[in-house]
């Protein structure tokens, strides 16, 4: 079993090859792959195939809206096992991995996700480093809601990127003051707006068209980057600032991408890295519970 390991800003995914959907990703075994002392070690999993074939086998019921046969896929897991809708990282890792493995010859293509179709333009690449730009989609705003983070009740926008995330702009938060809150908490928030939970993130204010941001993830826990959650923390940044549109650089520990809203749409700009491949010992594999 191949597999290639990855990430974009520091978040960090286990990238599994399986154009003929043979593996069973079951969520234990997902789990154990993720974790850092018993398995690689990521934050998740992209599953690499195509959307038909994905179908064919029954890991997707049907296309999402938008989709081809032919499109490439990212069948996306959490670190918990958990499936996601999307996953803003991923997508830039996906795409790189396709162009630096030869699986992909064009520099613009779609990668299919659950949320639907997100173009991608890979502006360069190599076997280790790629900078890549993903379509995001249309951005929803959900209203406002609160959610506690290390003791505070914060108020924040919620907002779905094809996934669900509460964007938690603090006035009188700096970067310093954002860099020493307790994230090994999970955050408290409002289980009827997010029932099938929530990404939280926690940001300062737009200065010079930039924030800094935290976020805790839905099936993993504090991540060093979200790039959904980039998208979401752009939008409640402009929304704080009186604006709408616009393009915000986001500050995360693990790097920084820039995010352009433009007429209800998202694009997330950003680094990928290929750091090594290899293969899983199969009967490791076939022996996880
Ligand atoms: N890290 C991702 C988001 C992954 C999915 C998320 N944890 C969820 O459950 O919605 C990103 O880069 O967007």
């Amino acid at each position: 079993m191949e597999f290639s390991k990855g990430h974009g800003t520091e978040n960090d995914f286990v990238v599994l090859p399986d154009l003929d959907v043979q593996l069973d990703l079951r969520a234990d075994r997902v789990a154990t792959l993720c974790d850092r002392r018993s398995g690689i070690g990521a934050d998740g999993v992209l599953r690499v195939a195509r959307a038909g074939a994905l179908r064919a086998a029954g890991v997707l019921a049907a296309l999402p809206e938008g989709v081809g046969e032919g499109d490439w896929f990212m069948d996306y897991r959490n670190a918990d096992g958990s499936i996601a809708e999307m996953c803003g990282n991923g997508v830039r890792v996906f795409a790189h991995y396709l162009r630096a493995t030869g699986l992909e010859r064009a520099d613009e293509f779609v990668v299919g996700s659950r949320s639907g179709p997100r173009p991608v333009v890979v502006h360069r690449c190599d076997g280790s480093t790629g900078e890549v730009t993903v379509g995001m989609g249309a951005v929803r705003e959900l209203g406002a809601s609160t959610a506690t983070v290390d003791g505070q009740l914060l108020t924040g926008l919620g907002i779905d990127v094809g996934n669900p995330h509460l964007a938690c702009v603090s006035d009188s938060l700096t970067a310093d003051k954002l860099a020493s809150l307790d994230l090994t908490r999970a955050p408290i928030f409002d289980l009827t707006l997010f029932p099938s939970g929530v990404n939280v993130e926690i940001l300062t204010p737009l200065v010079d068209g930039s924030v800094d941001m935290r976020v805790y993830e839905r099936g993993v826990g504090e991540t060093r980057s979200c790039g959904t959650g980039t998208v979401a923390a752009a939008v409640a940044a402009l929304r704080s600032a009186g604006r709408a549109e616009g393009e915000v650089r986001v500050r995360v520990p693990g790097g920084e991408v820039l995010v352009t809203l433009q007429g209800g749409r998202a694009w997330l700009r950003g680094p990928s890295v290929l750091v090594a491949s290899g293969r899983i010992g199969e009967a490791w594999w076939d022996a996880l519970a």
